[in-house]
């Protein structure tokens, strides 16, 4: 089996058992990204089946409301519901206290309001997600209001960050976010206190989120192939 192949069956396994999780009568946090897409379709089977009733879903992007249409599942926003009862969604890195680095889709400011106002947030990751050190194998996603990318690259970079604007593939130009902002990706050399590293990303004015997910997840489902077989184990 290829290393892709590997990967793509992870990613697959990981979203049916998270899928598995979700009961009836619940409304759902639908995240964003190539592995909580699987996710979403196994969800949307389940209740073409039957075997699962009365699901409304919360999508945390465009990508997450364009599937969950694709596989008939009924939407919701959080003007209409009180609670969230699960969400599912993936990260960029899980160190091992839970805490996340996200936003490699871009979609980290919705999915932070989705995830963190859920009773239970399962994430939803391969194998290679898992670090010792959040930030060591992925940029820190920031999102940014266009006319204040500037002076935020200056104090990020004042912070000990090397900043850089991520730009569109197969678009020329800068990435735009759901939300019509840009995006900065943060290299640190190390982030020793995540908790406040956020805190103070977020109070640099004209930014809007960053990708730091600290004390959200509560389950961490990870994918694995081990000697060919594919298998799913909770941290
Ligand atoms: O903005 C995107 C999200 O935070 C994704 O959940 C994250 O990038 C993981 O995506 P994937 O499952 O495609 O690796």
């Amino acid at each position: 089996m290829s290393d892709t192949d590997a990967i793509t069956i992870m990613k697959q396994e990981v979203g049916r058992a998270a899928a598995q999780r979700v009961q009836s009568n619940t409304i759902v946090g639908l995240g964003t990204g190539s592995t909580t897409a699987y996710a979403i379709q196994f969800i949307g089977a389940r209740l073409k089946s039957g075997e699962l009733q009365n699901i409304k879903g919360i999508p945390t992007s465009f990508q997450a409301r364009v599937l969950a249409k694709k596989y008939g599942i009924p939407l919701t926003t959080l003007d209409e519901v009180d609670h969230i009862d699960i969400a599912i969604d993936g990260a960029d890195e899980v160190d091992p206290q839970k805490n996340l680095i996200k936003g490699g889709g871009a979609a980290h400011t919705q999915e932070k309001i989705v995830d963190s106002l859920a009773a239970q947030f399962i994430v939803v990751v391969d194998s290679g997600k898992l670090v010792d050190s959040l930030g060591s194998t992925f940029l820190l996603p920031v999102e940014v209001l266009p006319m204040a990318v500037t002076p935020v690259m200056k104090a990020i970079e004042a912070l000990g960050g090397k900043p850089e604007l991520r730009m569109g593939v197969k678009k020329a130009g800068p990435v735009v976010t759901d939300q019509g902002n840009l995006v900065v990706d943060v290299k640190f050399d190390r982030i020793e206190n995540p908790g406040e590293l956020e805190k103070t990303l977020n109070n640099l004015p004209g930014v809007l989120e960053n990708g730091l997910f600290v004390n959200v997840a509560d389950v961490i489902l990870v994918g694995e192939v081990i000697e060919g077989q594919p298998t799913v184990r909770e941290l």
